[in-house]
């Protein structure tokens, strides 16, 4: 029996954390094709829905030969309905901080694989506890920048895991990538790193 090789994977995606977390499973993309897309939410559109329509948007948006497969993803933060993107300025960082503060919230990221003319889509869910966070503890934060670039003005993995003292669900997908359901994914098409 003659054996078809995998297709080469396609990271679409200029996140650095992304192409970490991958090669955390023994995973190198053959490329880095970052999309650029209009990020912003539809009117009444849940976060649920937005996240799996902007994973499937980045996915759409990249060009693709035919022995390629194309990995994309979009991380968002929600509380309740209300959809926290990447803060424009320290104010709105502040403004999300204080939302956060003391309660749940919902970290959302749907990972598409885009391979033999099919997209297919997967959601993952992660709940997150802030302890309440004082003024001038925030004040701290925001100063040192790291707000800057992630969904809801925090990063997990940054000065910020202070705030976290509980989450359930997946580390890496409020990470970025959910390393879980990316590798069974990837595995289904032949694609395998080090540890699937
Ligand atoms: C909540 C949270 C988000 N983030 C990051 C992950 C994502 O990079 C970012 C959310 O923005 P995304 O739009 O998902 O991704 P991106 O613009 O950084 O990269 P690309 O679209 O090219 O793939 O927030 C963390 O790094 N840690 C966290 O704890």
């Amino acid at each position: 029996m003659t054996q078809t090789a995998p297709p080469r994977l396609i990271l679409g995606s200029a996140s650095p954390r992304r192409l970490e977390l991958l090669a955390q499973i023994g995973l190198c993309p053959d490329a880095l094709r970052p999309a650029d897309i209009d990020e912003t939410p539809q009117k009444a559109e849940t976060p649920r829905d937005y996240v799996r329509r902007m994973a499937l948007e980045k996915a759409e948006a990249i060009p693709l030969a035919e022995d390629e497969a194309l990995l994309t993803a979009d991380t968002t933060v929600a509380v309740g309905r209300r959809i926290l993107g990447k803060p424009a300025d320290r104010d709105e960082a502040a403004a999300f901080m204080r939302l956060m503060s003391g309660r749940r919230h919902r970290v959302l990221t749907a990972i598409a694989l885009r391979h033999g003319g099919r997209s297919r889509v997967r959601l993952v869910e992660t709940q997150v506890r802030m302890r309440p966070i004082d003024a001038a503890a925030l004040d701290a934060y925001l100063d040192a920048g790291d707000w800057q670039g992630k969904a809801g003005g925090y990063a997990i993995q940054g000065a910020a895991a202070a705030f976290i003292p509980w989450i359930q669900g997946s580390f890496s997908a409020v990470v970025g990538l959910p390393l879980s359901e990316t590798a069974a994914m990837l595995a289904a098409i032949g694609i395998t790193g080090g540890t699937t």
